[in-house]
């Protein structure tokens, strides 16, 4: 099974909000056809309704490729049922839904579907995301090759050894682009409150986080040494470091606090 596979028999994706639009922009500016894609949304963006060729809440294929399942945890419910004729059978499920996990797919859907659960992000995009995966009982191996395939067209996937660590995964990866944002709106607030020009303030944070990311991922120092590399000793980040680190109130705490709320609240969606 490989991208020919989707490109013959289909790629369905059951809710394309801001997350399925996300990774099927990244597919079709990766090259795969929008006459292969076929798309089930009651509410589609415009975006969706300038796609030409996408079918869209079009007749489905009695058995595509591959369902990218796309719609919010508390929706599940709801509209898994309408495809569980495709359960049990050659399609692959892949679900991004943060919380629900493999055993109430099979539910849902039939023991013997291959079905994948995955965490991605939205810098998929831009082809910048990052995707991690794990596959149920009835997934063979060509069946997870096919979500790395399909999930690579739009960043790095890596592969988990157990479902267990998904809730962990989501408070980072699914997510932390969140919190980056958030960094790049409070250094913005922060730069602004100290007499820049707004536009000025968000220039300098947005360059600043995405340079800064770029470096962290290519240079060969770790974030350690590169945090060192700006410090310089009593100098003007160190000043600002010490409360950034304070072990008390500093960002240790406050993401280890934020990201326990990520956790708590993703096994509250899979219960
Ligand atoms: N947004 C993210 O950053 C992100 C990251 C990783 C995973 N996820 C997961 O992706 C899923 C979608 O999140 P989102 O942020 O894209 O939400 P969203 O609200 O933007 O998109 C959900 C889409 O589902 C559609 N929908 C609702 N009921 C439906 C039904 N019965 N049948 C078909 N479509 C239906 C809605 O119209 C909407 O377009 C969630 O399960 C979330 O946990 C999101
Ligand atoms: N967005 C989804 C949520 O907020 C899942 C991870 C990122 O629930």
């Amino acid at each position: 099974m490989d991208m020919n596979d989707i490109r013959e028999k289909g790629l369905v994706l059951l809710g394309c909000g801001k997350m399925g639009s996300a990774m099927l922009k990244g597919w079709l500016d990766g090259g795969l056809p929008a006459s292969s894609v076929w798309v089930n949304d009651p509410n589609p963006s415009d975006w969706l309704k300038g796609i030409e060729g996408l079918n869209l809440n079009a007749k489905l294929p009695e058995t595509p490729a591959v369902v990218l399942v796309a719609v919010k945890p508390q929706m599940m419910a709801d509209a898994l049922p309408t495809l569980k004729a495709m359960g049990n059978g050659s399609t692959l499920f892949i679900s991004v839904a943060a919380g629900i996990t493999l055993a109430t797919y099979e539910e849902m859907l039939g023991a013997k579907t291959p079905i994948v659960r995955a965490m991605p992000n939205t810098p998929a995009a831009v082809g910048r995301g990052v995707t991690a995966i794990i596959g149920s009982e009835a997934a063979r191996g060509d069946h997870v090759d096919l979500a790395e395939t399909l999930l690579s067209a739009v960043g790095q996937v890596v592969r988990l050894e157990n479902e267990g660590q998904m809730g962990a995964v989501t408070a980072i990866s699914g997510c932390g682009p969140a919190y980056t944002f958030h960094l790049i709106e409070a250094m913005a607030a922060a730069g602004e409150a100290n007499g820049l020009a707004p536009e000025l303030a968000l220039q300098l944070a947005k360059a600043t986080v995405a340079g800064a990311g770029h470096l962290a991922e290519n240079a060969d120092e770790d974030p350690t040494q590169l945090r060192i590399n700006v410090t310089s000793p009593n100098g003007v980040t160190q000043a600002a470091l010490e409360v950034l680190m304070n072990e008390d109130v500093g960002f240790p705490p406050l993401l280890k606090r934020a990201m326990d709320a990520a956790i708590k609240r993703d096994k509250e969606l899979g219960a």
